[in-house]
């Protein structure tokens, strides 16, 4: 079954599925599947932001999503990479744990 809650972002094994605009946002970076490991996720989205060149060029740890799908779907304006727990926390309401 599929819960949501405890996506557990340390389990390096654990399977997640993305949400559909997160889905869409995955495959825009390259992704070719619907379930993905947490560090495959990280990689897609790191590809993204580069791809589309979403960081401040002055304070290159800023992301700045306000006019991006990024931002609607992180429900943020803007972040940091410095901010792991921030950063996972936006990232696991998008996502589902798949029970293995
Ligand atoms: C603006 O960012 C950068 N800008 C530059 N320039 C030269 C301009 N070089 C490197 C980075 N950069 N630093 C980190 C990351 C990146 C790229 C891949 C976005 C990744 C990362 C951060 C956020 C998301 C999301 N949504 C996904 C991956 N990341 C990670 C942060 C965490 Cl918490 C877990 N895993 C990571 O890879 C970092 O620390």
């Amino acid at each position: 079954a599929e819960s949501q809650l405890n996506v557990d972002t340390a389990d390096k094994n654990q399977l997640v599925k993305p949400k559909l605009e997160f889905q869409t946002l995955l495959q825009q970076a390259g992704a070719t599947k619907d379930t993905f490991t947490m560090k495959e996720v990280m990689f897609y989205l790191g590809q993204y932001i580069i791809q589309k060149q979403l960081y401040d060029q002055k304070q290159q740890h800023i992301v700045h999503c306000s006019q991006d799908a990024l931002g609607r779907v992180l429900g943020v304006d803007s972040f940091s990479v410095k901010e792991p727990r921030v950063l996972f926390a936006m990232i696991t309401k998008n996502l589902v744990a798949i029970k293995s």
